[in-house]
């Protein structure tokens, strides 16, 4: 198991077993709302850190994302492997980059 599975493993956990003083059940306590408020404050967070400051400052920022978009998934029943599907499914397809667009002469 790697440290993603690892971590998503921890926080579903939590779910199915909430425990006295862990930070995750009681995100879940508080709910879907708070959730999403620590994604997108998390979310931001990680765009300061890349444009203005250390690798390091970003890693950690990185982290604190990832462990919140987690809980996220956990919260709304959506599993690790389903994500890994689809990146997997969209890696069958190469060269995404959509071609130039026409431009409208027909208003
Ligand atoms: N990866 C994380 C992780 N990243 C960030 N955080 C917590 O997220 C919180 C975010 O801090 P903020 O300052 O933004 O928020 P706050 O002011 O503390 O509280 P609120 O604003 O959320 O009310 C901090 O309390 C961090 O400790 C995390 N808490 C837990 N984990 C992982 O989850 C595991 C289980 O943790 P518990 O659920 O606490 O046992 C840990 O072993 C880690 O692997």
């Amino acid at each position: 198991m790697n440290e993603f599975e690892q971590l998503y493993q921890t926080v579903l956990e939590r779910k199915e077993h909430p425990e006295e003083g862990s930070y995750t059940s009681y995100l879940y306590e508080k709910g879907l709302e708070k959730i999403l408020k620590k994604v997108g404050e998390e979310n931001t967070e990680v765009i300061i850190a890349a444009l203005s400051q250390k690798n390091e400052d970003l890693i950690n920022e990185l982290g604190d994302l990832f462990y919140h978009l987690f809980v996220l998934m956990v919260e709304k029943g959506v599993t690790l492997s389903e994500v890994q599907e689809e990146l997997a499914r969209r890696s069958q397809k190469k060269h995404n980059l959509k071609a130039e667009r026409k431009p409208i002469t027909n208003y």
